[in-house]
């Protein structure tokens, strides 16, 4: 099945080795032996320094672990003693950032970062065009405005009337006019490049700060007429589409057919959390999506509204500026890509002597060599003007995996033929040691990180394994208020602008984790740029838009500046280990019980969509029947919360065991109109997402850092093994291709 001939003595899937040859390399400078020769030479390089920082975790815990039985949650002050002693806590030095050629998606527009599975081209592609969103849409389609009507097919004016009534009220809020309001418009005009022309039936107005206007596009005939009307503010871009003859232009007083928003200016291509990438066709899937959107060749059939649609990325835009120049946009979202951390081994290529190799070498350098494309000129379209790659490294635990990191990206640019610090780096500070020590973490990649983010989700996942033996600990809702939680999230933010990163690179904010859930976003994530975070995650374009709408509210850049003078955040606070007072006794049996069930269904709504249809992030109800995106983080979260009230006898063996298979039915249920989908209850025993799930929670004390990586995909690879002999297993793809559309306006 595999050959060494031609891969550096590596075993290499046919897949990917196929694909290594037929599509990452030609039109590189670089052949296919090349190419493998660079990975086996990177694997040997970097193996045993990595398995001996995976042995120093392990090492650590155990020393904690040994801490909290001897002590309990114990004395804070005694905790940092113990914890600086054994070198868990490093001394604090602020360092300061050097980093250079940073696209200003990234050092200079805040707005919101989406995320996207690199296994779904549609979905990729989309997020790659969700620079641009329309507002009308994203109003129209979601529960951001209250509905109190049954909507008629096609387009309902009613909804359509109070969607123009919201717009025309947030360009009030955010583009007020000298006079009057945008509700009273009857025509926007442009009489010279420079000047706009408000026209309400009390006579000419314009907007209060003339410099909001940044351009317009030239409609049929004069200035009376612009197709569009582009304005500004806090560096984001909102185009007034202006066309009388479109439905919705015919209802609007001004004629204006949508309004569309700058939204996703930066999207994560996800190799990570969000993929079920287990053997080589599914590397291939996720590698082939990003070296089509680096190259620009990407596209993806389906069916959508009776019809096919076939998806490609989308051209810049271009305006008239208030200059009176041509004015070009970026029409695309600037990406990154998210590589796997140091634990992950690969079985699709193995050594000589059959040992799997490190995934995250074969992440970066096919990373770099698809952007090789680009930067060497051969790409549709540019991603980036400053020539850079963006790599985000997810689950480093300290300083010296930051700098593995780092190494292992110089030692690629060297490989490639790459300028130094070609390849950047964002930090993900999403495990308690990076938190702990998050100045050394910066300094040690001083000169090519591009942004600190607080992945809230693996750290709360992290927060529990690291404390397992402090005590039971709270409920999985009530980490959000916890110490630790709340100033790890203000010591980012501090630490980050300390180092300098105001103008120079992003400070993220975590996942909205409800992707239906419109309305409470936008009640509630604009605490994110009013944090100080230039940027902060969303799962989707259309929650992309309505976050955007934040960074118009709020001058990130200003906030920043302010908070500059604030103290820094105590690193103590972050070592206060969530526990429920008295050991849980305060819990009634009727919490415990729900709360066991909560992350049962949550556990196996996802699981069974991992392991039997291979897909790594979904959107599972919970409980109260609201959908929340569940990915290998939140799972972590779960699998750990049961496993750590297991451990402390808040539940017992039995008890999960039943909730298990009695949760088993309820996602069966949920599941059951879904095609290629097994029930879990025709045979608990031998179900392979069933069995997975227990794993889980059952391994979760031992599972190194609590991860969920080893459990799904040892139980996927079983369950594609047994498909083998019969039906293929479905992709992603297959399941969405047999899926009605979603509902967008
Ligand atoms: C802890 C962490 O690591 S968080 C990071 C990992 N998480 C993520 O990456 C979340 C990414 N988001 C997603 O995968 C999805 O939005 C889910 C799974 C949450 C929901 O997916 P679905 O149920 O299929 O979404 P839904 O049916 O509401 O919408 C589908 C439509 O939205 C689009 N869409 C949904 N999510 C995205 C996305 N992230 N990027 C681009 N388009 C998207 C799809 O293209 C599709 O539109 P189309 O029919 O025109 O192609
Ligand atoms: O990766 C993000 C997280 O929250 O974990
Ligand atoms: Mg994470």
């Amino acid at each position: 099945m595999t050959d060494a001939t031609g891969t550096g003595g590596l075993q290499v899937d046919p897949a990917l080795r196929d694909f290594v040859a037929d599509e990452l390399v030609p039109g590189l400078d670089l052949t296919p032996e090349q190419f493998w020769a660079i990975v086996a030479e990177l694997d040997e390089r970097f193996a045993g320094r990595v398995e001996q920082l995976l042995r120093r975790r392990d090492e650590l815990q155990e020393q904690i672990d040994a801490w909290h039985r001897e002590h309990g949650a114990g004395d804070v002050e005694a905790l940092e003693a113990f914890l600086t002693e054994i070198g868990y806590l490093l001394p604090v030095d602020e360092p300061t950032i050097r980093v250079e050629r940073v696209d200003r998606e990234i050092a200079e527009v805040p707005g919101p970062q989406l995320v996207v599975p690199a296994t779904v081209p549609r979905y990729a592609l989309n997020a790659a065009n969700a620079r641009w969103g329309s507002l009308y849409d994203a109003l129209y389609g979601t529960d951001a405005l209250p509905l109190d009507h049954e909507l008629e097919p096609g387009y309902d004016e009613r909804r359509g009337a109070q969607v123009i009534a919201e717009a025309d009220r947030l360009l009030d809020r955010f583009f007020p006019l000298a006079d009057g309001s945008h509700a009273d418009v009857v025509a926007y005009r442009v009489p010279s490049p420079g000047e706009l022309a408000v026209e309400t039936a009390a006579g000419t107005t314009t907007l209060a700060d003339p410099a909001q206007f940044a351009g317009h596009r030239p409609g049929d005939g004069d200035g009376d007429h612009p197709a569009a009307v582009l304005l500004r503010r806090h560096g984001l871009h909102l185009e007034l589409a202006i066309d009388p003859s479109t439905r919705v232009g015919t209802q609007h007083h001004a004629g204006v057919s949508d309004v569309v928003l700058e939204s996703a200016v930066t999207t994560i291509v996800d190799l990570e959390d969000s993929v079920a990438t287990v053997d080589g066709p599914d590397k291939v899937g996720a590698y082939r999506t990003w070296l089509g959107l680096r190259t620009g060749q990407l596209t993806a059939s389906f069916g959508k509204d009776g019809r096919t649609v076939t998806r490609s990325v989308h051209g810049d835009r271009t305006y008239v500026g208030s200059d009176g120049a041509e004015l070009t946009l970026p029409g695309r979202s600037l990406l990154l890509v998210r590589n796997v951390g140091h634990h992950m081994r690969l079985d699709a290529v193995r050594t000589a002597a059959g040992r799997p190799i490190l995934e995250e070498v074969l992440d970066a350098v096919v990373s770099a060599a698809a952007a090789l494309h680009e930067l060497r000129g051969n790409g549709r379209y540019s991603n980036t003007r400053t020539g850079s790659v963006y790599i985000v490294k997810p689950k480093m635990h300290g300083p010296d995996e930051v700098s593995l990191s780092v190494e292992l990206l110089a030692a690629v640019e060297e490989a490639l033929g790459l300028e130094p610090t070609t390849l950047k780096i964002g930090i993900m500070d999403e495990e308690k040691r990076t938190s702990t020590n998050l100045e050394a973490c910066i300094a040690r990649a001083a000169d090519r990180v591009i942004f600190v983010n607080t992945g809230f989700l693996d750290r709360t996942g992290d927060e529990i394994h690291t404390d397992f033996e402090a005590g039971p600990v709270v409920r999985k809702d009530d980490q959000r208020t916890q110490t630790w939680l709340t100033t790890y999230e203000d010591r980012n933010v501090d630490v980050a602008l300390r180092a300098g990163f105001a103008g120079r690179a992003q400070i993220g904010k975590g996942m909205w984790a409800k992707p239906a859930a419109m309305r409470e976003m936008l009640d509630t994530k604009g605490a994110h740029p009013r944090a100080g975070a230039n940027t902060a995650w969303v799962p989707s374009p259309t929650a992309a838009t309505l976050h955007a709408l934040h960074y118009l509210e709020t001058d990130v850049l200003a906030v920043q500046q302010d908070l500059r003078k604030r103290p820094l955040a105590d690193r103590r606070n972050l070592l206060v280990p969530p526990v429920l007072p008295n050991g849980g006794a305060d819990l009634s049996d009727e919490d415990k019980r729900h709360e066991l069930e909560t992350n049962a269904q949550s556990i196996l709504g996802y699981v069974v969509r991992w392991v039997g249809l291979g897909i790594g992030c979904s959107t599972v109800p919970n409980l109260e029947g609201v959908g929340l995106m569940e990915d290998r983080a939140t799972l972590r979260i779960s699998s750990q919360q049961i496993a750590n009230w297991l451990h402390h006898g808040l539940v017992d063996e039995a008890q999960v065991r039943e909730t298990f298979a009695r949760m088993a039915a309820v996602v069966d249920e949920q599941n059951a109109g879904e095609p290629g989908y097994q029930p879990m209850c025709a045979d608990l025993d031998r179900s392979p997402s069933f069995q997975a799930a227990l794993d889980l929670v059952f391994s979760g004390r031992q599972e190194p850092n609590g991860y969920t990586e080893r459990a799904l995909t040892q139980w996927r690879q079983r369950a594609k093994a047994t498909h083998d002999g019969g039906e293929e297993p479905r992709t992603r793809e297959a399941v969405l291709a047999d899926q009605a559309p979603s509902p967008t306006p």
